[in-house]
This record gives structure tokens, sequence and C-alpha cells, in this order.
């Protein structure tokens, strides 16, 4: 598992572009045959992916977590990014569509993964609470934008203060319509939470143009389809795409209040 230290704003002045992405970007998330792991200090959030080939993967418990198994002191949201597919928590197979979600509590010691592709997001947790499965009908949908902003999308949130009950994770989807290009804008910080996004089902060759950084000193990273950019609490996060997409936003912190954020106009960003 690769783990990759908290940054301050001051730090992207002079950045180089590969500095950026060594920092903020996750490109190698998903390997075939691998659960693939990177810890951030930024709020202790854990990014991975899953790709089982020849059989079930298995959750396995790193060394830096320091724990007997990877859910003893964490819970975790899977997001289904590719085909269907199943993930069995101690015992009880949890079948997802493309797209949909379980949320696994703290405790569970058994986190098994068949199928082609699933994104995995951990946060710490001090309670437990229940592993339960949602589809997308489930979710909370919410349509925003607009075809003259090229961001017609929709929000599915799964696990949130008034959906799946956790400790500290919040976790949802955004759908992009076809022909919408951007997410999130207006874009927002959030200072009390750290924000990952997981772009997925953009084609191949496609790019999102990511960017970052504090409001009034913005950078760019150019993201693949299935890479992770993690968006400390002081830097926006908004992109647009060569076509449209789909991606998972998790955050983790100070509260669960998917409300609370700093709105930014574009007029303020530089
Ligand atoms: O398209 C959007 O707008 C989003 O999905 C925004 C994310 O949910 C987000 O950044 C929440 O903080
Ligand atoms: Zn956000």
């Amino acid at each position: 598992m690769e783990v990759r230290h908290a940054t301050a704003p001051d730090q992207i002045a002079g950045a180089s572009t590969d500095w950026l992405r060594r920092r903020f970007l996750a490109e190698q998330l998903f390997v075939p045959g691998e659960v693939r792991l990177l810890y951030s200090h930024e709020d202790r959030i854990v990014v991975g992916g899953a790709m089982p080939q020849d059989g079930p993967l298995r959750l396995h418990t790193p060394d830096p977590l320091r724990s007997e198994y990877f859910l003893e002191r964490r819970e975790l949201g899977v997001v289904n990014v590719g085909g269907p597919g199943t993930v069995t928590v101690d015992g009880t197979a949890y079948p997802l569509a493309p797209k949909e979600c379980v949320y696994v509590g703290r405790g569970a010691r058994e986190v098994e993964f068949e199928g082609d592709a699933f994104y995995l997001v951990s946060t710490p947790a001090h309670a437990t609470f229940p592993t339960v499965a949602a589809t997308l009908d489930d979710a909370e949908p919410v349509r925003l934008g607009g075809r003259d902003g090229s961001n017609e999308r929709t929000i599915y949130k799964y696990v949130h203060a008034k959906g799946i009950r956790s400790c500290q994770l919040v976790l949802g989807v955004t759908v992009l319509e076809p022909g919408s290009m951007w997410n999130t804008m207006p874009c927002h910080t959030h200072e009390r939470r750290t924000e990952v996004y997981l772009y997925f089902d953009l084609p191949p060759g496609e790019r999102v143009i990511h960017l970052m950084g504090r409001p009034d000193e913005t950078r760019n990273l150019v993201v693949a389809d299935r890479q992770a950019v993690v968006s400390p609490s002081w830097s926006v996060h908004c992109g647009f795409g060569t076509k449209s997409y789909s991606f998972v936003w998790a955050m983790g912190g100070e509260n669960q209040a998917f409300e609370d954020m700093e709105q930014v106009e574009i007029g303020e960003m530089r």
C-alpha cells in the first residue's frame, strides 16, 4: 500500500506537474488480479481498486494499518465501477449492478470481491454501523445543472446523514448526461472534509481536466479513466471531460453535512 503524507496549500506555488500528480493523483489503483490500496494522510482516507481476474479477491490488511484485520478500526464503501459483480462480507453476498454500492461497517473481518472492478474508500471509524447495499434507485437522486452549462448530471447520494448511516464516510456517484462535460460548477471547498473523486466510465483515450488548488491559485491534472484525485480541505475540485463520464465522490473529516461547503464563483477563480 502506498502511503502519502498530507500537504499544505503553500506547497502549490512553484510545484511541477510531476509533483502535483505524485501528491494528488492515484494513477494505478486498478490492476488486474490485485487489490491495490493507497493511504492518504489527508483525513486518513484509504482508496483502492479491486480487479478480480481468476476467481475472487480478498481485501488484505496492509502493515501500515497495524491492525489485525482491515476493518478493525475502519469502515468501507465499495462502488461497482465495472460489470455486474458480488461483494461478500463475512459470508453474506451482496450482488451489485454497475454503479451500485455496499457500505461495510467497522468490525467485518472478511471482504471478498468477484466481478470486474470495484472502487474502495475507507475512513477511520470509532463506531459500528450495519453493512448495507444500495441500488441507484435507493440513493437520493438529485438532478443538477443544465444543457447550456454543459453540466446536466444526477447526483446519487449513498452514504450520508440521511441515507446509509456511517461513522464519518460520505459517498455517492455522479453521472453526467451524454454531451455534458462539466462537474461541480460552480465549484467549492469544504474546510472540514477531504474529498476524493474517482473518474470512471470515461471512454479509452479521453481525459478529464481536473482543477485543484486554492480558488485563487488553481492547477490542473489531466486524468484518465479509473484514476482518482485527492482534494485536501483547502482545494477546489471540479473538472471537464473530453467526453461525458461518471465519478465517485467520497469524503471524510469533521462532519457529514453535504451542504457544508464554501461555494466559489467562477469570477473569483484564478
Ligand atoms: O457534480 C457535482 O456537483 C458533485 O458531484 C459534487 C460532489 O458531490 C462534491 O464535491 C460534494 O462535496
Ligand atoms: Zn466537494
